[in-house]
């Protein structure tokens, strides 16, 4: 049976999108979704997403990485579903939706989707990073010149190495441009490259900025390589709070394979 599909980017970090609302979808089946996410033998993604019915919220979030495997939090997936909820007719501006992570509201407005994480109530800081969950897992690395850095080969060496070992760990190397802007590079765990963009890991970057005493401010914009994305957040007592991750989320295409 031909399986339909719609094909998501939110800065460049993309997604094939699935409608399993009628539960048409084989969520087990490891291969066949490294398949659909393959560049070249496949539909080609850095991940794949199902949107699904939910007894109380607008709907369920389903993330799996571009290896097959189901994983923990997309912000950009986050932000991509809510656009494809909305094209599907499933929510209007608002919706609040379950991923792996707990629940989400987001709202789209002006051709942005903000999208709200999680709080963040540990943050480890040592000398060479700082080292966070929002959602997913980030390791945030400060690097003078981002432009000639080798993201994959470090990004691994990284993620592989001790302490995140087997499990691993989500990349992010940072320069700072201004008190409101720094620049990002994601190594993606799952994806196993570097991706254009990574929404829980800019999440990561703008809190790390902020934790260390890079910036004051709390609206901050990230340059990633797929585009610019902004984080908003409030202090709390021991993290931050009422976080957003605003930014584009477009569909690409649809097809059948
Ligand atoms: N691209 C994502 C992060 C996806 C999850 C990650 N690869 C992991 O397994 O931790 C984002 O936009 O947040």
């Amino acid at each position: 049976m031909n399986l339909t599909f719609y094909k998501y980017q939110g800065t460049g970090n993309d997604f094939v999108m699935i409608d399993n609302r009628q539960q048409v979808f084989d969520k087990n089946n490891t291969k066949h979704i490294a398949f659909l996410c393959d560049r070249r033998f496949g539909i080609g993604a850095d991940g794949l997403i199902l949107l699904e019915n939910h007894d109380t919220c607008d709907f369920k979030m389903v993330y799996f990485n571009a290896d097959g495997n189901e994983s923990s939090m997309c912000g950009n997936g986050g932000r991509c579903i809510t656009a494809f909820a909305n094209f599907l007719g499933v929510i209007k501006n608002e919706a609040t939706f379950e991923a792996i992570d707990g629940l989400h509201k987001a709202t789209i407005d002006k051709g942005l989707v903000h999208l709200q994480m999680q709080d963040v109530n540990n943050i480890e800081q040592h000398k060479t990073h700082v080292f966070m969950d929002t959602g997913s897992p980030h390791h945030v690395q400060m690097e003078a010149d981002l432009s000639a850095f080798d993201v994959k080969f470090f990004g691994r060496k990284i993620r592989q190495g001790s302490p995140y070992n087997e499990k691993g760990s989500n990349v992010n190397f940072v320069s700072k441009i201004s008190e409101e802007k720094f620049g990002v590079r994601t190594y993606e765990r799952g994806v196993e490259d570097e991706t254009l963009s990574c929404g829980t890991g800019v999440t990561a970057v703008a809190l790390a900025m902020n934790y260390i005493g890079e910036t004051e401010k709390n609206l901050i914009t990230l340059q990633t390589e797929g585009g610019d994305l902004q984080v908003s957040f409030e202090k709390a007592d021991k993290g931050y709070q009422n976080i957003w991750l605003i930014g584009p989320a477009t569909q690409v295409f649809k097809g059948t394979i």
